[in-house]
């Protein structure tokens, strides 16, 4: 018998990872999400058969895994008012906050859990996302697969060995779809500049974007000999690519992503602070 998976905040992330689950054949009825408002509930039950309810504890009592997907500025509240049911039932616990420690999860759940930090990112909404995670000691080899298997029909799932490493997750691949994103906006924005219409600058980029990371994805090489391969010597690619490394590419994005894995380490701080 399947696994009863219950989400605790019924938003993107919860209706992405278990609209991805339902889609690769695991039973709607097996998967309970829970929201404040009856009102964010009702489309999600309509589309996709779930169970549903604005009662947290009550979708807890028969959980095996409890997936928090509150913000996680709402998750200390979340967790201190599930403690008892929690500590009643021991189900596996999965977050999906950013920021927020499994040691931290534990502690305001009631000690003593199996947690699984993971950090996804909103592609997986279209069945393409990319998830980091982390098992706390108590995770056993069967509640690892579980986990796996709930995330893979999102998309890739990585495993990292040490929970700092659940920063660089975030600044690479949590985040990672805004830096995308922004590269998007500004090439749409440089081919409306070179005359093309706007609708067309936006395809051509987006299409762009696609076919390399598909190709790159399929290749046997690597990106960087991708893209030595599209720069032929003397040509047009070989300016653009120098003006971009010039103009110190490569650098930002370093700095983008240790300033992303720093917020990350300040949010920790801010939201685990002991009372
Ligand atoms: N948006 C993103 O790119 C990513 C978000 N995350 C994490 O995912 C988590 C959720 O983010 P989103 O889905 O974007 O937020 P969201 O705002 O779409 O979803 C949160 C849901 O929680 C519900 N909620 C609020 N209080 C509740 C309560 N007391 N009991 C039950 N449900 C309650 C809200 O009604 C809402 O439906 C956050 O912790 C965030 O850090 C992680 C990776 C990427
Ligand atoms: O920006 C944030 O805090 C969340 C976590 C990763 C993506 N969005």
């Amino acid at each position: 018998m399947a696994s009863q998976v219950t989400f605790i905040g019924a938003g993107n992330m919860a209706s992405a990872i278990f609209g991805g689950m339902i889609e690769a054949g695991y039973p709607a009825t097996a998967i309970t999400a829970t929201a404040r408002r009856r009102e964010t509930l009702e489309p999600l039950e309509a589309r996709y058969g779930i169970n549903v309810s604005t009662d947290n504890d009550a979708a807890v009592a028969n959980a095996d895994v409890v997936v928090l997907s509150v913000k996680p500025q709402l998750m200390r509240e979340v967790c201190e008012r599930l403690r008892d049911v929690v500590q009643a039932r021991r189900p596996l616990i999965v977050s999906v906050a950013a920021g927020l420690n499994a040691e931290t999860l534990d502690e305001w759940l009631g000690g003593g859990l199996a947690v699984v930090r993971c950090m996804p990112n909103t592609p997986s909404l279209v069945g393409a996302g990319a998830s980091g995670l982390y098992a706390n000691a108590r995770v056993s080899e069967q509640q690892r697969r579980l986990a796996t298997s709930l995330l893979e029909p999102v998309g890739l799932v990585e495993w990292v060995d040490n929970e700092t490493l659940i920063e660089a997750v975030t600044a690479v691949s949590g985040s990672g779809p805004a830096y995308f994103f922004l590269i998007f906006e500004a090439l749409e924005e440089a081919g409306k500049r070179l005359g093309l219409p706007a609708d067309s600058a936006r395809r051509l980029a987006l299409q762009t974007g696609f076919g390399a990371a598909r190709m790159a994805q399929q290749s046997e090489f690597e990106p960087a000999q991708l893209r030595r391969n599209v720069m032929s010597p003397g040509g047009t690619t070989e300016r653009a690519v120098h003006c971009l490394e010039d103009g110190g590419l490569r650098e930002l994005f370093a700095e983008a992503t240790e300033a992303c894995a720093a917020r990350a380490r300040e949010m920790a701080a801010e939201l685990g602070k002991k009372d």
